[in-house]
This record gives structure tokens, C-alpha cells and sequence, in this order.
């Protein structure tokens, strides 16, 4: 069977609840491609209020979540939580996350476990910086950020997908052109070959992320390697559905 292709949207921290309501009646209202999963990724205050009224067809994410379940870590949110109020899944090492927030490969690889420990299903993030592209280092950076999540994914790589994000092209316009992204895709499928099994690597499903848009979405998607997007931008506009239906659009 072939990988299902898989859309996400990354809300980052935009919207109230008005305007919340006013997508998710979009979404609702679709049509969306049933051969698509898409999952929505919103600032974790609204993840119940989404899930009460959100279609049951699309999945909700958190954007983050700490490393253990319950303790004196104030202001932070479990796994647990999340789920407790309706998610499904959580995004975890975005490149905001690690450049804003000085996330290193270790902690995130702990939230992995820990999510996955907790019944959560993964969005995890890879991707280089420009200064790490231009310096040839693209595919150092993925491979080391990915390795860094094998013991924490252990054998449970069906609840795990990864969404390959050039830092220099979020947010900026700069679409990693399809050649570009399906290229590290493909080496990151080759990499996973090696360092994990065939059949993991034929299965996992591998996002491509930056400045994706209605324009874009149907020329990446037709790369084989490329399984789905998470759309962040985009993903707070109607176009978002067009970027969800662009694989039927090819
Ligand atoms: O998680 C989504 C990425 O950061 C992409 O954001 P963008 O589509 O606004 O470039």
C-alpha cells in the first residue's frame, strides 16, 4: 500500500476564536480529497474548542509539549494534556522551536519519546539554516537531527512523520524548489534505508514545509518523495483546502 499523503496546518500562534470559527467552517465545508490526511496545528488554549468543532475526519495537533507528564513546571503543557482535551497529535522540534526557543536535538528526541509514550502521534521537524545549505551541510544537519530521534521513536515509527522545513524558506516566499526538496527527501528515505530498515523508510511519510501555497502545492506534490506539506502561512487562508486537494489536482 502507498504512503498516504499527509497535510498539515501550523496556526503557529494567530487566530481567536472568531476567526478560528470562520476556518474551521471552511474546512468543514471542504470538499476535501478522502485519499488525504490532514491535521491541524493549533496553539494549545484552543485545541478543545477546535476539536468541538472541527469535522472528526481532520486531526488536531498541539504545536509543543514538555517532556514528562505531570511536576512543577509552570507554564508548560504534557502530552498528556493535550490529548486529555482532544488532540491527536503534536508537532515537536519545529525550527522555531529550536532557534527561538534554543531546543536542541536532545530535549526534542525526549519530547518525541514521551509524546509517543503518551498515545500522541508525531509531527517531527527537521530542516538546515541558509548559512547550513550554503555551506553544503543540508544534508549533515537532516541526517543528525533525524538520528537524533531513533531511540526515542524505537519501533513505533507508524505513529511518526517527519516534515523536512528549510529554516530559509519558512515564512519568507522561498519555496525550496520541487527538485530541491525532493531531493533531500529522497537522500532522507536512502538515509533511513541504512540507518533503520527498508520497510521503515518505504512507509514514512515525509512533509515538505516552507512557504508552501495553493501556487506551489501541486508541482511539490507530484515529487514522489514528497508525502505532504505542513503549511503554515497558508494555512490560516481558504486556500488552505487547494494545498490539501493539490495531489488529486496533479
Ligand atoms: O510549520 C510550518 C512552516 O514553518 C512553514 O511555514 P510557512 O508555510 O508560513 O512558510
Amino acid at each position: 500500500m502507498g504512503r498516504k499523503f499527509i497535510v498539515g496546518g501550523n496556526w503557529k500562534m494567530n487566530s481567536d476564536k472568531d476567526q478560528i470559527a470562520e476556518i474551521v467552517k471552511n474546512l468543514n465545508s471542504g470538499p476535501l480529497d478522502p485519499n488525504v490526511e490532514v491535521v491541524i496545528g493549533v496553539p494549545s488554549i484552543y485545541v478543545a474548542f477546535v476539536r468541538s468543532i472541527l469535522t472528526e475526519t481532520i486531526g488536531v495537533a498541539g504545536q509543543n509539549c514538555w517532556k514528562v507528564a505531570k511536576g512543577a513546571f509552570t507554564g508548560e503543557i504534557s502530552a498528556e494534556m493535550i490529548k486529555d482535551v482532544g488532540a491527536e497529535w503534536v508537532i515537536l522540534g519545529h525550527s522555531e522551536r529550536r532557534t527561538i526557543f534554543g531546543e536542541k536535538d536532545e530535549l526534542i528526541a525526549e519530547k518525541v519519546a514521551h509524546a509517543l509514550e503518551a498515545g500522541l502521534k508525531v509531527i517531527a521537524c527537521i530542516g538546515e539554516t541558509l548559512e547550513e545549505r550554503e555551506a553544503g551541510q543540508t544534508e549533515d544537519v537532516v541526517f543528525r537531527q533525524t538520528k537524533a530521534l531513533l531511540p526515542a521513536i524505537d519501533t513505533n515509527w507508524e505513529n511518526v512523520v517527519l516534515a523536512y522545513e528549510p529554516v530559509w524558506a519558512i515564512g519568507t516566499g522561498k519555496t525550496a524548489s520541487p527538485q530541491q526538496a525532493q531531493d533531500i527527501h529522497a537522500s532522507l528515505r536512502s538515509w533511513l534505508t541504512s540507518n533503520t530498515s527498508s520497510e521503515v523508510a518505504e512507509n514514512m511519510r515525509i512533509q515538505y514545509g516552507g512557504s508552501v501555497t495553493a501556487s506551489n502545492a501541486k508541482e511539490l506534490a507530484a515529487c514522489p518523495d514528497i508525502d505532504g506539506f505542513l503549511v503554515g502561512g497558508a494555512s490560516l487562508k481558504p486556500e488552505f483546502l487547494d494545498i490539501c486537494n493539490a495531489q488529486v489536482m496533479c
